[in-house]
């Protein structure tokens, strides 16, 4: 029997080689997995800072064309653990990667390669189910011979599906890259509907912003301190409003005085900078409170991660 009917989820509107699936990019800390992320889906999904280790959810980006969908796993720093925090984040990473079907290691283009970065590569083995691609990344922050060479080293270090050299913040060879991605997955329906570009519960990305806010001009031992959790987010049916309650932990009474600063100037301004990520996203003028909170030595305390969701 004959039948002009598409297999079933992928529509008419599809390719016949429409591709799917899962896809991580991996790498140490600040090599720009998340501002990659971000660019490639074109909405902010995960937060971004120069401090590294920020990422520290598996969040999903989905980046969608004609010919298939990217379904972006992002993950936190691979490094070896120092802290309980550390060594789940890493049960995050391992678990993670053993379901995707691409993983992109990612490699600065002006940083020569280094013992992390041979060490993650190393790592990659353990996932023999997944395609390897390096992604060499920051590419407008290096001359051409350097990324040349440095292309050159990457090709050393495993036999590669594919080399794509790209720069996220100039949008540089970003649509090779999804190309590149594409032809490596497997044929396969649609994953997620067209409008969705994160599994994200809002939850998550308002205590994401908060937290990205609050890290903005810190001293470097202050980043790995902070968690946030949300209390509640209540829509006001009187008034185009909505009320944001969250907690933002740091782990000693000294870094909540940082915190706050001055006469409060410094939470004040870190709640004008997450509200200001925030509004676009609910559609709605925010009121934001933030009250910052003690939890001692929160990293290394099982139920206290519990708690702040870890
Ligand atoms: N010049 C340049 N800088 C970049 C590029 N991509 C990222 N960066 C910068 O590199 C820093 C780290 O970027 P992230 O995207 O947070 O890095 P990450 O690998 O996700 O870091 P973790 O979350 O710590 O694992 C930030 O200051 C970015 O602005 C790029 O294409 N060019």
């Amino acid at each position: 029997m004959t039948t002009t009917t598409p297999p079933e989820g992928t529509g008419p509107e599809h390719p016949a080689d429409y591709r799917a699936g899962f896809i991580s990019f991996v790498g140490r800390p600040n090599v720009g997995k998340s501002t990659l992320t971000n660019a490639l889906v074109g909405e902010k999904v995960a937060i971004t800072s120069s401090k590294p280790q920020t990422t520290r959810r598996a969040i999903r980006g989905i980046v969608h064309h004609a010919n298939g969908q990217l379904v972006l796993v992002d993950t936190p720093g691979m490094h070896r653990p120092r802290t309980l925090l550390g060594e789940r984040l890493n049960s995050v990473v391992q678990s993670t990667l053993g379901d995707v079907d691409v993983i992109g290691l990612c490699i600065p283009a002006n940083e020569k390669i280094g013992p992390g970065d041979r060490f993650i590569n190393e790592q990659l083995d353990a996932f023999p189910r997944a395609k390897k691609v390096a992604i060499v990344t920051k590419i407008d922050a290096a001359s051409r011979p350097a990324v040349a060479e440095q292309l050159l080293a990457i090709s050393a270090l495993r036999d590669w599906e594919a080399i794509v050299p790209i720069s996220a913040v100039s949008r540089i060879q970003l649509d090779t890259l999804t190309t590149e991605l594409t032809k490596l997955l497997p044929l396969s329906p649609q994953l997620y509907p067209s409008d969705v570009v994160t599994e994200e519960l809002l939850e998550d990305r308002v205590s994401e912003y908060i937290r990205e806010a609050a890290l903005e001009g810190v001293q470097d031992e202050l980043p790995h301190s902070l968690a946030v959790t949300i209390d509640d987010i209540v829509e006001r049916d009187d008034r185009e409003l909505v009320e944001i309650f969250a907690n933002l932990f740091v782990e000693r009474d000294s870094q909540k005085g940082i915190i706050i600063g001055h006469k409060g100037e410094r939470l004040r301004e870190v709640g004008e900078r997450a509200r200001a990520q925030i509004e676009p996203l609910v559609g709605k003028q925010v009121f934001l409170s933030i009250r910052v909170k003690v939890a001692k030595d929160w990293q290394r305390d099982a139920k206290l991660l519990g708690r702040l969701g870890f």
